[in-house]
């Protein structure tokens, strides 16, 4: 289990995140930094295939480092397929990273360019038993990674608000079903992806990351909203749930592949 009180203070923050997870200077650290000009297009990449099933829908939890929508994963219901990947994997949960303004928030960046949010929807690979099982394994898991651009409100994501005053403070959860995260898929799936790791402890190196190019939006309004959530717990001093993303790690000669040109 995670041990330390990791966070994102300065105290708890990413700078200090390998005292304790050494693995966070290790070869295949999230997230990087995409630069389109040096990703090479592969042909042989697949078109994601995303079939998710809103009956596995099942709650929306706090947990003190973002907020996450977890989904019932004991059948091949909501799954990913294709894509870079080999096999079926299974969607677990997804959750979001986001600023405390709108000029930050993203985890990977483009070209420097940061977003005010990312959504990150997190699947694990069913040749393992369990999400627990493949979180250890280098092609273990698959998360796909959306940017949220400021603009237009997104009415999608204002069912996912709706409900954050049942979750404000840490380890608040309540039952959220019939959601088809989908809807939260920007038009185009086109995607770049790379083997990387967890962005957050314990940043174990057993992720297939596919990062879609196109964002979705989001308003300011709605960025407030995520904003209004509390890294703390009921009865400790407020802290504003704001700047959760870790910044770019080394490439470490890594390659970037484009299912697009
Ligand atoms: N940002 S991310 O790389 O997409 C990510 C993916 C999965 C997870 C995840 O689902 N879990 C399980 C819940 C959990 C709770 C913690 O307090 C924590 O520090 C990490 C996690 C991670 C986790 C994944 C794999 C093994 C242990 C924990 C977290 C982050
Ligand atoms: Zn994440």
């Amino acid at each position: 289990t995670v041990t330390m009180s990791w966070g994102y203070a300065p105290h708890n923050g990413p700078d200090k995140w390998a005292d304790n997870f050494p693995i966070a200077n290790g070869p295949r650290q999230s997230p990087i930094d995409i630069v389109p000009g040096q990703a090479s297009y592969d042909s042989g990449l697949k078109p994601l295939n995303i079939k998710y099933d809103p009956s596995t829908c099942l709650d929306i939890l706090n947990n003190g480092h973002s907020f996450q929508v977890t989904f019932t994963d004991d059948a091949d219901s909501s799954t990913l397929r294709d894509g870079p990947i080999s096999g079926i994997y299974r969607l677990k949960q997804f959750h979001f990273h986001w600023g405390g303004s709108d000029d930050k928030g993203s985890e990977h960046t483009v070209a420097g360019t940061k977003f005010p949010a990312e959504l990150h929807l997190v699947h694990w690979n069913t040749k393992y038993p369990s999400f627990g099982e493949a979180a250890s394994k280098p092609d273990g898991l698959a998360v796909v990674g959306v940017f949220l651009k400021a603009g237009d409100a997104n009415p999608n994501l204002q069912k996912v608000l709706d409900r954050f005053d049942d979750i404000k403070a840490k380890g608040k959860q309540t039952s959220f079903t019939g959601f088809d995260p989908t809807c939260l898929l920007p038009k185009s799936l086109d995607y770049w992806t790379y083997d990387g790791s967890l962005t957050t402890p314990p940043l174990l190196e057993s992720v297939t990351w596919i990062v879609c190019k196109e964002p979705i939006s989001v308003s300011s309004e709605q960025m407030a909203r995520f904003r209004s959530l509390l890294f703390t717990a009921d009865g400790e001093a407020e802290c504003c749930m704001v700047d959760n993303y870790r910044p770019p790690q080394p490439l470490k000669g890594r390659s970037v592949r484009a299912s697009f040109q």
